[in-house]
């Protein structure tokens, strides 16, 4: 049976590294503290190679020349090689690949295990890509064309990751160089690796500041994730720990609704990266046990959700009323499949100098899922879901329910929606913010192994979910907001697979008839007659268009940008040209006058 890290520690393993870093297995039960990879195993300053993770020219900002805020040593930024291979068995920890590991030593992935990673990457071939911002570095083709070491190349293989995705091609080499990015790209398109790979090569070939654990029971990551749901936490949490899987950069996660001590427990004993919803950190920070000094990158997961009305006083205060080093000084990615302008002026106060990159069209994963949109009334909304599920289930592969995830407005309407699913003889299972967190972990756990083939769920599992082989996703009732659409139908055709969504519209959607209309058309799905025929009328019903899934830098506004000449770099296959003006949010650039922009144009139109 393997053992984890965190055991070890716990029974005076022989494993641990002790804190003077030194190279030798101890097997006095000694009292062992958590060595921060910067600390371990350092070779001599003579020995490390200069300061550069890609092979291109040293970042703009000056991010990488300031000593910190606790005036210990400057941070000299990523260096390639070093001490990459010092963590590779040195620390036990649990494999989180598990049975699916792969001797990541014998070669290129075969085709089968190629084929086993489902990815159809001609779906993103001719993906339009737009980016804007100063000096943005360019993209790379591949895994390879990236010095992040052996380490991190073993774990994209034991990922089965062939080749980056669009949004990690590009994502990637802007955040190695150190720049701050705002990105958006569709949903299931890879941004989890997109943002946390820079983050752990960050980590492990920086030479960050010794950070000051011992005699003390506050910890002081290096990087901070935060996220807007539980789920959607403990998931990036188990990616990120592959993804730094024997590189010695530790993944601690915090959440609201488990217990806190269990988790007090593992920052105990050490964490490079903190995966954490808002709430559960500002308690964290309130009790002293966690401390953001040391924090040099920063990433907002749904960052447009971060930044909304729910969630943007807990952001603000985690940000800027903590002790997180400012903006320029930490490195911020903010990454979401919508990006509302009212939302990137807000988000542009976290940023320094960034760059706005923006991969795909309008309706997230667009072509891969067909959508389709049906008139029914309230009163025949469970009758029409039966037969929905009725001919799916005589069209799946041996009578089986195809994984099937129903959306509803209310908690009440989803857990009486799911006994009458029960009641029908349609195993279902539900979450939705009334159930405890125990319920909501096992009730997704339930549906992915197909036990409960069917989730009911309020939007609480419209956002991030990667939950593999979800074929249908329901709109039993229909969001008030568009983006909210694009995130729930985006749990469906994820990493180039196809999927399937359908929605019930009745006169209680009327605000959303011009949206969907519009992110339907193109997204080259079936526009409904009577569908464009209530659009039509739309600005009756106070429904407003956001023009595209919401990726256009705001500082390209004729508001926000009056005398300023802004460039942008748009790559759908084309060339790139260079770019000038773009920065909000400091950073020397002027500030938004407030207001809304007018409507724009789309560049890809
Ligand atoms: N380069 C790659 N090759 C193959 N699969 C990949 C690659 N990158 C990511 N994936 C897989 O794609 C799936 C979707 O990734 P991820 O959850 O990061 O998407 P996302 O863009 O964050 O989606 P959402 O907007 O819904 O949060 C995951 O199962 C992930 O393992």
């Amino acid at each position: 049976m393997s053992s984890s890290w965190a055991d070890a520690v716990e029974n005076g393993s022989t494993d641990i590294i002790p804190t003077n870093g030194g190279n030798e297995r101890k097997s006095a039960p000694t009292k062992l503290s958590y060595v921060p990879p910067h600390l371990r195993n350092r070779p001599p300053p003579a020995s490390e190679p200069p300061a550069s993770s890609l092979n291109g020219p040293p970042s703009s900002n000056d991010r990488f020349r300031h000593s910190g805020p606790t005036n210990g040593p400057e941070w000299a930024g990523p260096r390639p090689g070093y001490g990459r291979q010092a963590y590779r068995g040195r620390v036990r920890e649990a494999n989180p690949f598990g049975k699916d590991d792969v001797d990541a030593d014998t070669g290129p992935l075969t085709t089968e295990q190629q084929d086993n990673t489902g990815i159809n990457f001609d779906a993103y071939e001719d993906i339009p890509v737009e980016t804007s911002g100063d000096n943005v570095p360019p993209p790379v083709n591949t895994f390879a064309d990236i010095e992040w070491g052996d380490a991190i190349n073993m774990n994209i293989k034991r990922c089965k990751y062939v080749k980056p995705t669009p949004v990690q091609r590009h994502a990637i080499p802007i955040s190695l160089a150190g720049r701050d990015l705002m990105a958006c790209a569709q949903t299931g398109s890879g941004k989890t690796a997109a943002f946390c790979f820079p983050i752990i090569s960050g980590i492990i070939n920086g030479n960050h500041p010794p950070n000051k654990q011992r005699g003390t029971r506050t910890v002081f990551p290096l990087a901070l994730i935060l996220s807007p749901t539980r789920e959607l936490t403990v998931q990036i949490q188990g990616e990120a720990a592959k993804f730094a899987f024997q590189t010695g950069v530790r993944v601690v996660v915090a959440y609201g609704g488990a217990p806190i001590h269990g988790q007090l427990r593992e920052l105990d004993k050490g964490v490079d990266i903190l995966v954490a919803t808002p709430g559960r950190l500002v308690d964290l920070l309130e009790r002293a046990k966690v401390s953001l000094q040391m924090i040099r990158y920063l990433a907002l997961d749904e960052a447009d959700r971060m930044l909304d009305m729910g969630f943007e006083p807990q952001i603000r205060k985690i940000v800027e009323q903590m002790d997180m080093p400012p903006r320029g000084i930490r490195q911020t990615l903010l990454f979401s499949a919508t990006f509302p302008k009212e939302i990137q002026r807000l988000a542009s106060d976290f940023l320094s100098n960034y760059i706005f990159l923006a991969v795909g069209r309008v309706g997230s994963s667009t072509d891969l899922i067909v959508q389709r949109v049906e008139f029914v009334q309230e009163c025949d909304k469970r009758s029409h879901l039966m037969d929905l599920i009725h001919a799916q289930r005589a069209n799946g592969v041996h009578g089986k329910q195809a994984l099937t995830l129903v959306f509803v407005e209310t908690k009440k309407g989803a857990d009486a929606l799911e006994h009458w699913l029960c009641l029908n003889d349609f195993p279902a299972t539900t979450i939705h913010g009334d159930r405890t967190q125990q319920e909501r972990e096992y009730a997704l756990k339930s549906f992915k192994s197909g036990r409960t083939p069917m989730l009911v769920a309020t939007d609480v599992a419209a956002r991030g979910l990667d939950i593999p082989h979800v074929a249908h996703v329901i709109n039993f009732d229909l969001p008030n907001d568009i983006d909210d659409y694009v995130h729930r139908i985006g749990r469906t055709g994820r990493a180039g697979k196809t999927g399937l969504a359908t929605a019930f519209f009745n006169e209680n959607n009327m605000s959303m008839a011009k949206p969907l209309a519009e992110l339907m058309k193109e997204a080259n799905q079936e526009v409904p007659d009577w569908l464009t025929r209530f659009a039509s009328r739309a600005s009756s019903y106070g429904g407003k268009s956001k023009g595209r899934f919401g990726g256009r830098d705001f500082r390209r506004d004729s508001s926000y940008n009056n005398n300023r000449t802004g460039n942008t770099n748009t790559n759908g296959g084309g060339s790139r040209t260079a770019a000038a003006g773009g920065g909000g949010g400091g950073g020397g650039y002027g500030s938004y006058s407030g207001g809304n922009g007018p409507e724009f144009s789309s560049a890809w139109d």
